[in-house]
């Protein structure tokens, strides 16, 4: 399987390749790159093995190296002439990064580090590629001077000769076995032994080791955790995309399949008039559309900051930190719970491979944990919000992802319910600030009681990841309003077109109103009778976009070989992709299969024998 996807990988490589240079001559540009990542991943199903190589290596060299350094590897690196893999996970740590326990020591006498990774605990064990496709890695590791720890530093290593592919002497490299997904992807282990690399090998853009072994710290220590980001900006796009093919299938499936008539006599409709299969499949639909904006804008935001940080100006990196954490956790959290519940939307053949569903899954779910497991960056984004709180209660202004935080701050109480988008959206972010408050207390109070921040961060963590997640939803529920409603091409839209994008942002937050019920009412007084409206609302609002489901998703415009589905094929031909699929299985290639003589015949004749025997 590794082989074949490192072959489709590099036949997709190059195909992408000729199509930047078309489209995007001598450009440096990384982005079709990605989206080239994104379709190379997208028809390999076993995941890609140089998606890591795509999007950390060649990024890690050229934002963390020097000028210098990136001619001598990054250029190498961009051009596929060598392949890496971003080692910074071990076997022992994946979060807790200060306690990586890989160590380069400085050996002023050669200029060189000396890496090693001295316990079992200590090896390199996850990294995308490493097992048999890289040979070279971006090696993360605790930088020691004289024995004194300076932090993390990262080292590009050359982990196999680039013509034999063997790996170097010191290196202990190697597959870490099966997945439940991405098994294309071959992630690997990397044990180092006194391997020795020269000084000019450790990225020095934002520090350095000078040759006679001064340290110059980088001015923010953060800045070497800017791959990470980039890759939950990525994330954010990835999984909303998997989310929309995963709701182009049920939605295909949904108006093919027909099963249960509704009034009694009548034909068996399309499952998807049923009102309940609506619910199923219909906010997924609009959930893939409101995280595909959510993560345009984020990625936007990741361009910005990225030329800023160039230009060694930081000042945007906190809320860029921010934002690629929640939207990372948000949309790979929905999108891994959307997926399953449109699995169980297709019925049986929806557990069918020929489906394709649990596969999409299986390449979903584990973005809920690489690149920063969820609840951790839950309680990174929930000590940003304390931190915030404190602004806002010292009368400071807070970053713009952040300013509705102050605007409802100052709200004594929530004003008069109208049921309106704007109320609906108040309604949320107003629950999310009083979660703050409340988080804040509590946090506060144990620091007040000598608790130190961290204590205090782990015993105030329900209520931190409960803010996180809120302010997660208000974001990205105040992005969508902003796009529906104010975009600035709003009047470029037909009428119809922006009535269904209405329909959609209705959908979302009465939604989410809905998942959020309990923490609303907690802050906000709402009768019986303003619930119920909404839930009448709910029931005509899927009415309304029932008819719409199969354009919207025809517009992601995922061609089949992407899908891979036998339910969700643009012609509908389901019955007889499901059946022909079914025919290609081995087992179908005999009519009486190798196991009846070897083990079922006999089996079948000792209990018929036994019971000739129990009866005499
Ligand atoms: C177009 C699509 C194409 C396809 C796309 C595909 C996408 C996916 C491809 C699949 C490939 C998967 C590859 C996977 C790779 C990996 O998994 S790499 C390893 C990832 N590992 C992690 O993410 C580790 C998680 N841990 C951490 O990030 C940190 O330990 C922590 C949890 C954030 C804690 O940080 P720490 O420094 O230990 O302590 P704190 O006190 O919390 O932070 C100190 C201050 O630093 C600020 N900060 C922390 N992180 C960042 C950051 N990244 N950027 C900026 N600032 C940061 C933090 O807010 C604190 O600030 P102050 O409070 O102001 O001091
Ligand atoms: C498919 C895949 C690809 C990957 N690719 C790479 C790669 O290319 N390069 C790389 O370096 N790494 C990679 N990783 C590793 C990934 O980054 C780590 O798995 C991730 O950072 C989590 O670390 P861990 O697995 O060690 O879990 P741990 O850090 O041990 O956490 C285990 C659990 O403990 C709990 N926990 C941990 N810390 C806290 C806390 N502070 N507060 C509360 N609860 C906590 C959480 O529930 C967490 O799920 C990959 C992982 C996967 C699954």
């Amino acid at each position: 399987m590794a082989s074949m996807s490192v072959k489709h990988a590099i036949a997709a490589a190059k195909k992408l390749r000729s199509l930047q240079e078309r489209f995007n001559p001598g450009g440096s540009d990384i982005y079709p790159a990605l989206m080239g990542d994104e379709a190379i991943t997208a028809l390999i199903p076993s995941g890609n093995p140089l998606s890591v190589h795509i999007l950390m290596f060649t990024r890690a060299l050229r934002e963390q190296g020097t000028d210098e350094q990136y001619e001598k590897f990054g250029r190498r690196a961009d051009n596929n002439e060598i392949i890496g893999t971003f080692a910074q996970t071990e076997l022992g740590h994946g979060t807790y990064l200060r306690g990586l326990e890989a160590r380069a020591d400085y050996d002023r006498g050669t200029e060189e580090f000396v890496l090693n990774t001295p316990k079992l605990s200590s090896y390199k064990w996850w990294p995308g590629g490493l097992g048999q496709t890289c040979n070279y890695c971006i090696f993360v590791a605790q930088l020691y001077i004289d024995n004194e720890a300076k932090g993390m530093a990262m080292f590009v290593v050359q982990i196999r000769d680039e013509e034999t592919h063997m790996p170097l002497p010191g290196v202990h490299v190697g597959e870490i076995g099966k997945k439940m997904g991405l098994n294309g992807v071959n992630n690997g282990f990397l044990g180092l032994k006194d391997y020795r690399v020269p000084r000019l090998n450790m990225l020095m853009r934002h520090q350095q080791v000078l040759p006679d072994g001064r340290f110059v710290k980088s001015p923010v220590s953060q800045v070497s955790y800017f791959p990470m980001v980039f890759v939950r900006c990525m994330v954010a796009r990835q999984n909303s995309n998997y989310l929309a093919q995963a709701a182009t299938i049920a939605t295909r499936y949904s108006v093919i399949r027909r099963q249960s008539p509704i009034e009694e006599g009548q034909p068996e409709p399309k499952i998807l008039e049923h009102l309940t299969q609506q619910m199923k499949v219909i906010p997924e639909i609009v959930t893939a559309v409101v995280y595909r904006l959510a993560a345009a804008n984020l990625q936007n935001m990741y361009n910005e900051t990225a030329e800023a940080v160039y230009r060694k100006d930081f000042s945007r990196l906190p809320e860029l930190h921010a934002l690629a954490c929640i939207l990372k956790v948000a949309t790979s959290y929905d999108s891994t719970y959307g997926i399953e519940r449109l699995r169980q939307a297709c019925g049986g053949h929806g557990y069918l491979t020929a489906g394709n569903l649990g596969n999409i899954f299986a390449m979903a779910a584990p973005a809920c944990t690489y690149e920063g497991e969820n609840s951790v960056l839950y309680l990174q984004v929930g000590k940003i919000l304390m931190k915030n709180w404190s602004q806002v209660l010292a009368g400071r202004e807070l970053m713009p992802s952040m300013a509705y935080i102050s605007e409802c701050s100052k709200m004594t109480s929530f004003p008069q319910w109208t049921g309106s988008w704007e109320c609906l959206l108040k309604a949320i972010q107003y629950a999310c600030v009083g979660s703050i408050r409340l988080a804040f207390q509590s946090y506060n109070a144990r620091v007040q009681s000598a608790q130190s921040q961290t204590a205090a961060v782990n015993y105030s963590g329900l209520e931190l990841t409960k803010a996180a997640e809120l302010h997660g939803r208000s974001y990205v529920a105040g992005n969508f309003y902003q796009q529906i409603v104010n975009s600035p091409n709003k009047h470029q839209r037909s009428p119809q077109f922006q009535k269904v994008l209405e329909n959609m942002l209705e959908l979302h937050l009465i939604q989410i109103f809905f998942r959020h019920l309990g923490d609303i009412l907690r802050f906000i007084r709402i009768t019986e009778d303003e619930i119920s409206a909404l839930q009448r609302r709910l029931e005509e609002v899927l009415k309304e976009l029932r008819p719409d489901a199969v354009a919207i998703t025809d517009a992601f415009d995922f061609n089949d070989k992407i899908l891979s589905s036998a339910l969700g094929c643009y012609d509908g031909n389901v019955y007889e992709r499901l059946f022909e699929a079914a025919l290609k299985h081995p087992l179908n290639r005999k009519s009486v299969p190798d196991f009846f003589e070897a083990h079922l015949k006999p089996f079948m004749k000792e209990n018929a024998d036994n019971a000739k025997k129990s009866k005499l």
